[in-house]
């Protein structure tokens, strides 16, 4: 982390809460009320697939673009959320709070949101990032671990911030666990409650399953449902569209797909489906258009992509950060990217536990070397 001076008693209150309704009347540029709300998280999870080297010039670059566009919310934060930057999840090229600054500086419209994990980022995290001018809290625990995040949304609730919950590695429950675990964050303060296929394992039926369970379980308070997918069985899109179909009125996206694993859903892909489809999103299709191509594409070093290794993710249930650690010790230690991810699918290892991917690579590599003895007639 960079900075750490600001106290929480130099942290303005904010005096307004956002409603409920608001978060869908208010529809960006394009104007006119929306009937889903797509958030967008480039410059977040995008961090995964830049390996957290994003600039401020680019970040200003892809603000300004979506903010055009009509985009109402724009995630920007560390991949692994506020505080990621660090050995285990990887360094920050800049530190987080200026590129919050920088996006707030630029967006016109649009809101700023951050993500953040309880454990990895504390409630200081949260006000100095709000005290930058995110107005938007996501706050994310592993699909079954809900209760770890309470004080967090209390807390994001108290700085008059909209409240997200994010329940990660969705495909790893039944529909019922994450409904309840949903519950867990309503009654904490959340105004909406993701279904998050962090490993885009969630495969059509999967996806509107829990979406119905969710909503039947916190609808009746009002409070929304929200879906993030992954490309890595390209069910990011197809998915979202049922999410919607099934009550969704958050979705995420990513310009050029920007982020984990095989990617996010691309939001120009998700605009331009759901225009097809009559659905108003509020976001301009030309506009967006312009800015995955002419602004996200042209510095995108490697486009995310369905290959072997975020195939493995998406068909084991792996965790979609941890394509670029594989890849990384499987360089090191000589074993390939997918052994490792389909053994980490088998370990069911979840978010924060990076270091078992070494591990893994560690234990294949021995058993290559002792096959390679044994070829050898050597014992
Ligand atoms: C910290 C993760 O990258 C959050 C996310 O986007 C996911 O689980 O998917
Ligand atoms: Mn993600």
């Amino acid at each position: 982390m960079g900075d750490m001076s600001i106290r929480p008693e130099d942290v303005p209150v904010v005096e307004r809460e956002v409603t409920e309704t608001e978060v869908l009347e208010h529809a960006g540029s394009a104007g006119g009320p929306a009937d889903v709300r797509i958030t967008d998280s480039t410059l977040r999870d995008g961090s995964h697939a830049m390996s957290h080297q994003f600039t401020e010039g680019q970040v200003r670059g892809v603000v300004s673009a979506l903010d055009r566009a009509g985009v109402q919310v724009i995630e920007v934060t560390h991949g692994d959320g506020l505080g990621g930057s660090s050995f285990n999840y990887g360094f920050s090229l800049v530190d987080e709070l200026d590129l919050i600054a920088a996006a707030v500086d630029e967006a016109t419209q649009a809101r700023i949101a951050v993500l953040m994990l309880p454990g990895l980022a504390t409630v200081r995290h949260l006000r100095q990032a709000h005290a930058v001018g995110a107005s938007v809290a996501r706050i994310a625990t592993h699909c079954t671990e809900a209760d770890v995040s309470i004080q967090h949304f209390g807390e994001a609730r108290a700085l008059g911030m909209e409240t997200v919950g994010f329940l990660m590695l969705a495909h790893s429950t039944t529909p019922e666990v994450l409904a309840r675990n949903a519950r867990i964050m309503v009654d904490a303060g959340a105004q909406c409650v993701y279904v998050v296929d962090s490993a885009g394992a969630l495969v059509l039926a999967d996806a509107q399953e829990r979406v119905t369970a969710v909503l039947d379980e916190i609808g009746r308070d009002g409070a929304q449902v929200g879906f993030h997918g992954h490309q890595n069985l390209s069910m990011g899109v197809a998915n979202s569209v049922l999410a919607y179909q099934a009550g969704a009125k958050q979705i995420d996206g990513a310009l050029c797909a920007l982020g984990a694993g095989a990617g996010n859903s691309p939001t120009e892909v998700l605009a331009a489906t759901f225009e097809r489809m009559g659905i108003r999103t509020g976001v301009d299709l030309g506009e967006v258009l312009s800015a995955a191509e002419e602004v996200v594409r042209p510095f995108v070093p490697r486009l995310p992509w369905m290959d072997r290794a975020s195939i493995t993710q998406g068909y084991a249930g792996v965790y979609s950060s941890f394509l670029l650690h594989a890849e990384r010790a499987a360089e090191r230690y000589g074993v390939p990217a997918h052994e490792i991810l389909q053994k980490v699918g088998e370990h069911g290892y979840v978010g924060g536990q990076e270091d078992m991917i070494i591990d893994i690579a560690l234990q294949l590599a021995e058993e290559r070397d002792l096959g390679d003895l044994a070829a050898t007639g050597v014992r």
